[in-house]
């Protein structure tokens, strides 16, 4: 499904990704892990457009994307969601859904359209709403959402254009224990019938989750292999006990 080959990104000198080979196999659920600055979050950012590599290439069922616009790898079916929400605090649930819903056909992000236009989306919105357990909230505004339902939210809108290549920055970041669990059923449901590839540092959300992991440090793969495989792996032992970030779990 999605393949890097020698992905590397400069910044100014500095490599934040350094010739990084990624294989992600179709259907599969495939966590990128690893200690802060390992080069996650510019690795996410080069596969979905958002920054051109330096060198490398990205494979998407065996197309180069490298360099694409985010767009362009949109329509091709990745989406993604973002570690830091990224919602419209004075619009409603499905008003969300159906402006996500719109932008892939001719009326695109126009706040503008009439209630009308976006009327057609409702069905196909509630239904997302539902798939993340906020069908009951669709009227309410984003603003007045509780933090794990904000992140729900951008899941449901992730989700909209129905992607065959699901990216999720961080789905768990700064939940409490029972969103977390409630976020690794979701992920889970919405995997099926696509391919899902996340970023997280909750060990319980990549053990639950993840077929394939892979272990990031200092922008180049570290290991490779299922949870247990990697968690047993000297290397990546060494690489997290020698990082004080603590908040890897
Ligand atoms: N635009 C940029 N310009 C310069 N350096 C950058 C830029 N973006 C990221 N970096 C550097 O690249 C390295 C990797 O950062 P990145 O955010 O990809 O790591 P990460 O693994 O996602 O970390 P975290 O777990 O903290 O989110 C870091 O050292 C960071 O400072």
């Amino acid at each position: 499904m999605l393949q890097t080959v020698g992905l590397t990104k400069d910044f100014r000198g500095f490599t934040a990704v350094n010739s990084v080979d990624l294989d992600v196999a179709e259907g599969t659920i495939h966590a990128l892990v690893g200690p802060n600055g390992a080069g996650k979050t510019t690795l996410f950012n080069l596969l979905t457009g958002f920054l051109a590599p330096t060198s490398g290439q990205i494979l998407l069922r065996g197309t180069d994307i490298a360099g694409k616009q985010p767009e362009q790898i949109a329509h091709m079916g990745v989406a993604r969601s973002f570690q830091i929400t990224s919602l419209f605090e004075q619009m409603t649930l499905l008003e969300h859904l159906e402006l996500a819903l719109a932008s892939p056909t001719g009326l695109g992000y126009r706040f503008w359209s009439s209630r009308k236009q976006l009327g057609r989306f409702k069905a196909r919105g509630m239904e997302l709403l539902e798939e993340v357990g906020l069908a009951d909230r669709s009227g309410v505004t984003a603003g007045s959402l509780a933090y794990g339902q904000k992140r729900a939210l951008e899941i449901s809108l992730a989700l909209a254009n129905d992607p065959a290549l699901l990216l999720l920055d961080e789905p768990t970041a700064g939940m409490g224990l029972e969103d977390v669990d409630r976020t690794i059923a979701l992920v889970k449901k919405a995997s099926k019938g696509r391919t899902v590839v996340f970023v997280d540092h909750n060990m319980h959300v990549v053990g639950s989750l993840a077929d394939r992991v892979t272990v990031l440090q200092s922008g180049e793969v570290l290991a490779e292999g299922t949870y247990d495989q990697v968690r047993n792996d000297e290397r990546v032992i060494t690489a997290y006990l020698g990082d004080t970030g603590g908040e890897h779990g």
